[in-house]
C-alpha cells in the first residue's frame, strides 16, 4: 500500500532554534518527491520527523488519513536508505535484506521469496551469499535499497543516498533508483543538496532555505520559473544584475550596467530591481547598435556542445552567456566587443526582497 503524505503546519524547534517553519504541503501517492536545499536548511530534520526519529511538536503528518505523530518509528512501515548504507558487515547480502522481515513474523518461505525478489529488482541476486565488505560502494547501496523495499513500505525515505559514490556511479544509481521507484510506485521522499540530482530524479521538488519552503513544483518549472532570487541562484547558474525598471512611452525597460533591456510584460512598479538571466538565455550580437548590455569577451570555455563566454560589461560587471557550437557557428574571440540581448520572455525580475515580480 502506498499513501499520500500530508504535512500540516509543521514546526520543529531545537531549543530556541526554529529548524522547520510552518511546512504545509502534500506528497502525492506514488510520487517521487525531493526536499532540496543547502546544508542546514532543515531537510533532514523534516525527513526524520516522517521516520519517527524526531518528535513532531507542532502540526501533523499523515499517511493517507492516518495521523502518524504518535506512532512509534518501528510501527510506521517506512523503508529508509541513508548516505552511509548502514548495512551489517558480518551478515551475507541475503541476511542483510532478510533482516527487516524478521521483526515482522513472516514465514521462512515467503521471506525467502521476497528477499530474492528485492535482490532481483536491484540486480544483485547473484551476490546473495557475499559479505558486504566484498562489494563496491554502489553495490552496497543497492543492498541498502533492497533492504528498504523488501518490507513493502508505505513510504520510502532516502537521505542523500548517493553522496558517498563517485560521479559515474552516482548517475548509474540515480537511474536505478528512479526506475525502481516508478516500477514499485512507492511514495518516496528524497533528501539532497544536489540540485542537478534533484532535477533529474524527482516528480516534484520542494526547495528549502533556513527552514522555510520556498517553492514546490515540477523540475522544469523550478528551473524555468523560480519563485524568487534564492531559487534562481540555487538551481543551475544565473547571472544576477542590479538594475532599474523604467517606463518610456508606455513600455517597460530595465536599465542595468550602462545598457537597457526591454521587458514587454506589465510592471506597475518603477525603481530598483534585480534581473536574472541564465547563461543559455542570453543572446550575443556583434552589432553594437542593438539594444542590450554592452561588453567585451574576456574568457571562453569549451564545454562540448556549447561555448561558455565570460563577458565583462562596460562598468566592469562580469556575466556569462552560452552559445551552441553546432551549425558551424563562428567561435568568438577574446577581446571581441558584443551586446548581450535577452528575450523578454525569459528575463526574470525580482524586487528588493528577492521575490519575483
Ligand atoms: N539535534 C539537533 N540539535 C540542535 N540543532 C540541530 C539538531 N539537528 C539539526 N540541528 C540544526 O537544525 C538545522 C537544520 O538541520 P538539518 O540536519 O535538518 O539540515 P539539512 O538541511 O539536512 O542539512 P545537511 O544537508 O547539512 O544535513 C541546522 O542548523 C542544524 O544545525
Amino acid at each position: 500500500m502506498s499513501y499520500a503524505v500530508h504535512f500540516k503546519e509543521i514546526d520543529k524547534y531545537y531549543g530556541d532554534f526554529h529548524a522547520v517553519k510552518n511546512a504545509n504541503f502534500t506528497v502525492k501517492e506514488g510520487e517521487f518527491f525531493t526536499l532540496l536545499g543547502p546544508s542546514g536548511c532543515g531537510k533532514t530534520t523534516l525527513l526524520r520527523m516522517i521516520a519517527g526519529f524526531n518528535s513532531i511538536e507542532g502540526g501533523t503528518i499523515s499517511f493517507g488519513d492516518k495521523v502518524i505523530n504518535k506512532i512509534p518509528a518501528h510501527k510506521r512501515n517506512i523503508g529508509m536508505v541513508f548516505q552511509n548504507y548502514a548495512i551489517f558487515p558480518h551478515m551475507t547480502v541475503f541476511n542483510n535484506v532478510a533482516y527487516g522481515l524478521k521483526a515482522r513474523s513472516i514465514g521462512k518461505k515467503e521471506a525467502e521469496e521476497r528477499v530474492l525478489k528485492a535482490l532481483r529488482l536491484v540486480r544483485m541476486e547473484e551476490y546473495k551469499d557475499r559479505e558486504p565488505s566484498k562489494l563496491s560502494g554502489g553495490q552496497q547501496q543497492r543492498i541498502a535499497l533492497a533492504r528498504a523495499i523488501v518490507i513493502e513500505p508505505d513510504v520510502l525515505l532516502m537521505d542523500e543516498p548517493l553522496s558517498n559514490l563517485d560521479a559515474k556511479l552516482r548517475l548509474e544509481m540515480r537511474t536505478i533508483i528512479k526506475k525502481l521507484q516508478r516500477e514499485l510506485g512507492i511514495t518516496t521522499i528524497y533528501v539532497t543538496h544536489d540540485q542537478e540530482e534533484a532535477l533529474a530524479i524527482s516528480d516534484r521538488i520542494a526547495v528549502m532555505k533556513l527552514g522555510v519552503i520556498q517553492q514546490i513544483d515540477v523540475p522544469e518549472n523550478i528551473y524555468k520559473s523560480p519563485a524568487n532570487a534564492f531559487v534562481a541562484g540555487f538551481i543551475g547558474t544565473s547571472n544576477f544584475l542590479k538594475g532599474e525598471a523604467v517606463k518610456e512611452n508606455g513600455k517597460v525597460y530595465l536599465h542595468a550596467h550602462g545598457g537597457k533591456l526591454s521587458y514587454d510584460r506589465d510592471l506597475a512598479y518603477e525603481g530598483p530591481v534585480t534581473l536574472s538571466l541564465r547563461p543559455e538565455e542570453g543572446v550575443l550580437t556583434k552589432n553594437l547598435e542593438e539594444e542590450g548590455l554592452r561588453g567585451t569577451i574576456t574568457l571562453s570555455t569549451f564545454l562540448g556542445d556549447f561555448m561558455n563566454y565570460e563577458i565583462t560589461l562596460t562598468d566592469g560587471t562580469i556575466m556569462e552567456v552560452n552559445e551552441y557550437t553546432k551549425d558551424g557557428k563562428t567561435l568568438r574571440e577574446i577581446g571581441e566587443e558584443v551586446v548581450v540581448k535577452a528575450d523578454a520572455a525569459v528575463l526574470k525580475v525580482y524586487n528588493e526582497e528577492g521575490q519575483v515580480m
